[in-house]
């Protein structure tokens, strides 16, 4: 019995040893010359403090750290040390367009489903280039007809349903403005496959990355397989008919990427394109899906700003000949009462809340040492509910941004290099979505209030269910 006991106390000992040393080093570093930020102390290596990260809900824990080591700390989460940074100097430093020292990553879940690298360096920028021009002002204001019509048709018969999931239906738009954007694919029985599969892609990567039968990871990584083969046949069939298709000019991403060649004069392959084309759509559907259905949230909770996005839509209605006439760039550019919900509501709901990198080589700023081999993750949601720059900050304003944020500080698509491409998309879709959902119906919000799901960024739980009825009725 005694002996047991010894080699249990040994075991412990030995075990414990490692991440001593470890957190020892830590020590010194930081009293030495007080350069790797302050954090609690971990004290199982791989686990760190990841259990606390996922299980009470990132913004207590985010929260909790802030509060005692302020806008700059480490802790120990997915696998990796990792320094949260939340100064706008920091982010600015890190996120900067010429620092070679960081490099972007995806969190572990979304990596393991998306099965690539992040893009860096001249391929980056190549895509870059291709992405962005597709999405510039322009460029999209020619797409407002097709994107207000892809909304009506999510949007046309809610007053008939006993309720409406608003997630489910946010997600069929978004991904179908990513889809029509990309391939200029329409609604079909392809893109709604296409939207299921999505569906279960995206459950995996927002779950913890544990990939054993049953989970939401182990079977996104399943669908993976059937997915991308499905996304192969869809593409290789339109590559087909856009060859034998001479007649006819794509203005969309995917036209963009089969004529696009570098300096060398090489193409894109199959699977590059394919690998863009899925991390795109995942890029550019699921947050502004999300980001949705935050709008009715707070629009349902302040029925006085809910009346002033009334009027401002009516008048822009009523000033027309024919009120059912699609919407143009100029009424779009004329919604400041809306526009300032949208600029508030992506303060307040953070849907992207972090853009993660990884340490390349030892670096040192403004008195921080980032070591090679660390995460960092910059936490706009520091920025954005920090007092010290949004007055009250939990308290839903939008007449706050009738002064603009001071640059650097109010970040809801990043910054520097990888600045979000689909802000410009992002901001017509609201707009467009709000003008016919406030125009249309009435609604409450039925089943209670859930609660947010916090995992891995913040949403209404269960999707936010709604009773909508005609205005007219
Ligand atoms: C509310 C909606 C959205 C939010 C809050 C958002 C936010 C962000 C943020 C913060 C980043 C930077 C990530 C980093 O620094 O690592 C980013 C990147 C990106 N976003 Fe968005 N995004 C939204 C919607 C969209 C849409 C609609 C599209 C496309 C149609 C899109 C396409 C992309 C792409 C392609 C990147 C990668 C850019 C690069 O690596 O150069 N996003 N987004």
């Amino acid at each position: 019995m005694v002996l047991i006991g010894v080699l249990i106390a040994c075991a412990l000992v030995l075990l414990t040893f490692p991440v001593f040393l470890v957190q020892w080093s830590l020590y010194i570093a930081q009293s030495g010359s007080g350069k790797i930020p302050r954090g609690r102390w971990w004290f199982i290596p791989w686990l760190g403090e990841s259990l606390h990260f996922f299980y009470k809900s990132p913004d207590q824990f985010f929260r909790e750290r802030y509060a005692r080591f302020g806008e700059i700390y480490r802790t120990h989460i997915l696998g990796s040390p990792t320094i949260i940074t939340s100064t706008p100097e920091h982010a600015k430093f890190i996120l900067a367009t010429k620092h070679k020292s960081f490099k972007a990553i995806y969190p572990p879940s979304i990596d393991r489903v998306l099965n690539h690298p992040s893009w860096e360096g001249a391929f980056h920028q190549r895509i870059r280039k291709i992405v962005q021009s597709s999405m510039l002002s322009e460029t999209i204001r020619d797409s407002i007809p097709k994107f207000e019509s892809l909304c009506r048709w999510c949007l046309e018969d809610w007053n008939e349903r006993e309720f409406v999931v608003t997630h489910d239906e946010t997600r069929k738009f978004a991904f179908h403005v990513a889809l029509s954007i990309t391939c200029s694919m329409a609604p079909c029985e392809e893109s709604m496959r296409l939207l299921d599969s999505y569906g279960i892609l995206s459950n995996g990567a927002i779950s913890m990355p544990i990939n054993f039968p049953g989970t939401g990871f182990h079977l996104a990584i399943k669908v993976r397989f059937h997915f991308r083969s499905e996304i192969l046949t869809d593409l290789t069939s339109l590559v087909k008919r856009r060859k034998s298709d001479t007649a006819t000019t794509y203005s969309d991403i995917l036209g963009s990427l089969l004529a696009s060649k570098d300096d060398q004069g090489t193409k894109f392959t199959d699977d590059e394109i394919r690998d863009i084309l899925i991390t795109f759509l995942f890029a550019g559907h699921e947050t502004t899906a999300v980001f949705l259905v935050w709008i009715v949230k707070y629009l349902t909770e302040h029925p006085d700003i809910l009346e002033q996005v009334r009027d401002e839509q009516d008048q822009i209605r009523s000033a027309r000949e024919h009120p059912e006439s699609p919407l143009t760039w100029s009424e779009i550019k004329n919604m400041p009462v809306s526009l300032r919900v949208v600029q508030e509501s992506l303060r307040l709901a953070n849907v992207a809340p972090f853009s993660p990198r990884e340490v390349v080589e030892d670096v040192e700023h403004d008195g921080v040492l980032f070591p090679k081999g660390w995460k960092v993750q910059v936490y706009y949601r520091h920025f954005h509910l920090n007092p010290t720059y949004f007055k009250d900050p939990h308290k839903f304003d939008p007449s706050r941004f009738l002064t603009p944020p001071k640059p650097g500080i109010y970040t809801p698509f990043g910054n520097g290099i990888r600045l979000c491409p689909g802000s410009e998309v992002v901001k017509l879709e609201a707009l467009i979505f709000i003008h016919l959902l406030v125009t249309n119906y009435n609604w409450k919000i039925v089943g209670g209030d859930c609660g947010v799901q916090y995992w891995p960024t913040p949403r209404p739980k269960g999707g936010l269910h709604l009773k909508v009825w005609k205005r007219s009725d």
